[in-house]
């Protein structure tokens, strides 16, 4: 059976809605999927865990926590073709300084070396209010991994993720 992109989608649109407005970054949701069956292995959204997270960083965070190991090895439990559905394309420079989700999901290496993370579905491309343009697709797609927009659900997906901006 078919796995249906938009539907997940609206699904890391319901994560983001969760997230507490802020005006220094987006508020965004995200989904780490099985890439085989559709099955949603975790879910996230910005600032869910405590400190300054972001919702992919969640997402990874917390299938990590379930099988007690580290974010940085995550790659090792996660199943070997694996899909992350973000609401806002995974930043490549934080303003914050922490790792950006980009060098994260590039890292989610298994024993053969490339990423267990193969395809990332994305709502929209992160506005250059930040950090000017996001070039992280590139980044991704030199790692083999494939960037896929989901069109659709911009407008409700940038208006979730900039309620904290001043209007
Ligand atoms: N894809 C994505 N998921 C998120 O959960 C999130 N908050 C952003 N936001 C990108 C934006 O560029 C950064 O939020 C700012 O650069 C500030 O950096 P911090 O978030 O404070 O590290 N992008
Ligand atoms: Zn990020």
């Amino acid at each position: 059976h078919a796995i249906d992109h938009l539907a997940l989608m609206r699904e890391a649109l319901e994560e983001a809605k969760q997230s507490p407005p802020k005006p220094s970054n987006y508020c965004v949701g995200a989904l780490l999927v099985d890439g085989d069956n559709g099955e949603v292995l975790a879910r996230g959204y910005t600032l869910e865990l405590e400190g300054n997270t972001h919702a992919e960083q969640c997402c990874l965070a917390k299938f990590a926590q379930a099988f007690d190991v580290p974010e940085e090895r995550v790659g090792e439990v996660l199943p070997t073709n694996t899909t992350l559905y973000t609401t806002m394309e995974p930043c490549n420079l934080r303003l914050s300084g922490n790792l950006p989700c980009v060098d994260r999901i590039i890292r989610t290496k298994c024993k053969d070396g490339h990423s267990v993370i193969r395809k990332v579905y994305l709502g929209v491309k992160e506005p250059e209010k930040f950090v000017g343009e996001n070039k992280g697709r590139a980044k991704l797609e030199e790692h083999r991994i494939e960037c896929i927009h989901v069109p659709g659900l911009e407008n409700e997906i940038l208006k979730v993720a900039t309620a904290g901006h001043e209007k």
